[in-house]
């Protein structure tokens, strides 16, 4: 349930309690990021939901976007735009939350990155781009943290081959360059969209373990995130 409070609609419920967004490029290792820290205790962990989006009664739309991205784009984009935001609102049932992209990425780099590139019709990108406004005008989205996972896109690139999921077995490199210039200009540069919470940034080219023993080492940085006002 929603209510009213200083003109957005927030979620009912209990205090606010800390969220920490984890954003990078497409198999940067954000979801082995989070599924190291759901052993931690008082934390809770949302991962992308991506089966959803292989199975919307019945229909792909990941693939569909993937095979013909001017005709399904919009599709696509929609759906993560309702499953995300149905993650950012659902109750919270750890002292902290910690959940893989947002609202905010799905807008500033996979729908920019569609439209930047020419395969989203300008009227598409309007109506997204109407719903997110909307959406961040009108309904409270806290994060207190973004943790950047920051990579080369070769290294997405590798990675991406390892995984070997189906629907992304057409990506190019170039697309992940396009997504990580994106991310880059967002998080880093500044040049871009704005930014709505400190970001911690993390190397992550590394081998799993070097990536394990920075987890650890940023835990405390992590965990101690004053919240947003
Ligand atoms: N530091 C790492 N070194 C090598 N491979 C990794 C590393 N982190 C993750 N992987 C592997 O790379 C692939 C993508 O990682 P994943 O966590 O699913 O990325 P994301 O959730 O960002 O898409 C998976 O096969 C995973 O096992
Ligand atoms: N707004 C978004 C978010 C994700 N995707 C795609 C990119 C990947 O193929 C897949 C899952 O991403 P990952 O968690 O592996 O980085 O979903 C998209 O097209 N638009």
């Amino acid at each position: 349930m929603l209510s009213s409070s200083q003109g957005k609609l927030v979620r009912d419920g209990e205090d606010r309690k800390p969220v920490i967004c984890i954003e990078g490029n497409i198999a940067s290792g954000k979801t082995t990021c989070l599924e190291y820290f759901s052993k931690t205790s008082n934390i809770e962990v949302l991962t992308e939901p991506v089966s959803k989006w292989r199975n919307v009664r019945g229909h792909n739309p990941l693939a569909l976007m993937y095979e013909d991205p001017a005709r399904w784009g919009l599709t696509l984009q929609t759906y993560i735009q309702l499953t995300v935001l149905d993650h950012h609102l659902s109750k919270i049932m750890a002292p902290v939350r910690m959940m893989e992209r947002s609202l905010y990425s799905a807008k500033y780099i996979f729908v920019e990155n569609l439209y930047k590139s020419g395969k989203m019709p300008e009227v598409d990108y309007a109506v997204l781009s109407e719903w997110f406004e909307w959406i961040i005008s009108n309904i409270s989205i806290p994060v207190d943290l973004i943790v950047y996972l920051q990579t080369s896109p070769q290294t997405c690139f590798d990675r991406l081959k390892q995984r070997c999921r189906e629907e992304e077995k057409v990506i190019p490199l170039e697309y992940l360059e396009a997504l990580h210039h994106l991310y880059e200009n967002w998080l880093i540069n500044n040049t871009s969209f704005k930014v709505p919470a400190p970001v911690l940034v993390i190397p992550a080219d590394h081998d799993l373990q070097k990536m394990l023993h920075q987890y650890e080492e940023n835990r405390e940085k992590i965990f101690t995130v004053p919240r947003a006002p």
